[in-house]
């Protein structure tokens, strides 16, 4: 059984309905990407799964017990950072902690302690004195996260964390999330900017207009939604004297070649397109495959200077799953 169980969910503002049969589910230690483009219903979903909104309609368990029907029996179990968190202007960031760890019930001793834990994981303690007003964004959002840290949490359920973030503190939220994951905790995190959700999740869903269209693992994702493996080979050339002619005789023979469906030319690369239909389950295809074009272009005289293989990665998987219908 997962850590998280979420079953058919639904909820209706009126006639919208902003989460429409939403099922999925998060082991413990892992991440999972919440990924929809604006009014998708991700924050719906997400406050749901925090207790602070009932559903129309569907069950979510987490750790066995019924989020909807015992809520107080789950709550000591979430840890939730809005999209939009506060800190208090007036206060200092051990003053802050201690508040809310008052509040989640710690006392003396183990209060200080579970205070300082929080604050070294986050790399907090040099600020310990500082107002939380004086803070950067990036600092004022780990004070944040170490706030749904205080009570150790089994899930996390991240709206839009990374959202305003630097590319330093973003690359330092990621690795205390990962360590968090690996602490063994669930972690729920919602973004509308893929790339930064490719780097961290081990799994995503993708939701648009309330409706959860995959669930997986990126390249699962793919493989599901077209029953056709897809990878491109990205291979550049030395034309030296034989100059353009090189890419054309590289393109023609490289579309005689069994699986290759496209070969564009993109600045001084072809990227090539290669489906497998029998999915991805066919062993080492790509590499196979890629052996294969490497030895003709190579036995055909052709100055190759760079072969590689790129990745699909989550915006193909959005790109592909959505259809374009996102606007
Ligand atoms: N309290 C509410 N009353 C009425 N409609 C609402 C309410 N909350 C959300 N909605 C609507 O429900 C839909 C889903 O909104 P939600 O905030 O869950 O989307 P989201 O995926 O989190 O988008 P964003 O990235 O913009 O936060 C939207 O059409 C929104 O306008």
């Amino acid at each position: 059984m997962s850590l998280l169980e979420v079953k058919g969910l639904r909820r209706d503002y009126g006639a919208l309905r902003a989460v429409d049969d939403v099922s999925f589910e998060l082991e413990a230690g892992t991440i999972l990407g919440f990924i929809g483009p604006n009014g998708a219903g991700k924050s719906t979903t997400m406050r749901i799964l925090a207790t602070l909104d009932t559903p129309n309609a569907g069950q979510v368990t987490l750790d066995g017990h019924s989020l909807v029907d015992t809520p107080d029996k789950v709550r000591p179990l979430i840890g939730y950072m809005p999209d939009r968190y506060g800190t208090y202007d007036d206060v200092t960031v051990l003053e802050f902690l201690d508040f809310f760890a008052r509040a989640y019930g710690l006392q003396g001793r183990a209060r200080a302690k579970r205070v300082a834990s929080v604050m070294e994981f986050t790399g907090l303690i040099p600020l310990q004195d500082k107002l939380t007003s004086a803070l950067s964004k990036g600092m004022k959002q780990r004070v944040a996260l170490g706030r749904t840290l205080l009570h150790d949490p089994k899930l996390l359920i991240l709206d839009e964390p990374a959202d305003g973030l630097d590319p330093r503190a973003r690359i330092e939220l990621r690795e205390l999330l990962r360590a968090l994951a690996d602490q063994g905790k669930a972690v729920l995190i919602s973004s509308h900017i893929l790339t930064e959700l490719a780097e961290i999740c081990d799994t995503c869903a993708i939701i648009e207009q309330g409706r959860l269209l995959a669930t997986g693992k990126v390249a699962d994702i793919l493989a599901q939604a077209s029953g056709t493996a897809v990878a491109e080979l990205v291979v550049r050339f030395f034309p030296g004297e034989e100059g353009e002619a090189v890419w054309a005789r590289a393109e023609r023979l490289l579309l005689e070649q069994p699986r290759v469906k496209q070969v564009a030319r993109e600045g001084d690369a072809l990227r090539i397109r290669l489906e497998n239909e029998g999915g991805a389950a066919a062993g080492n295809w790509v590499d196979e495959s890629a052996a294969r074009l490497l030895a003709v272009l190579v036995g055909a005289g052709v100055p190759v200077c760079a072969f590689s293989h790129r990745e699909r990665n989550l915006e193909d998987a959005f790109m592909h799953v959505t259809k374009g219908r996102v606007a």
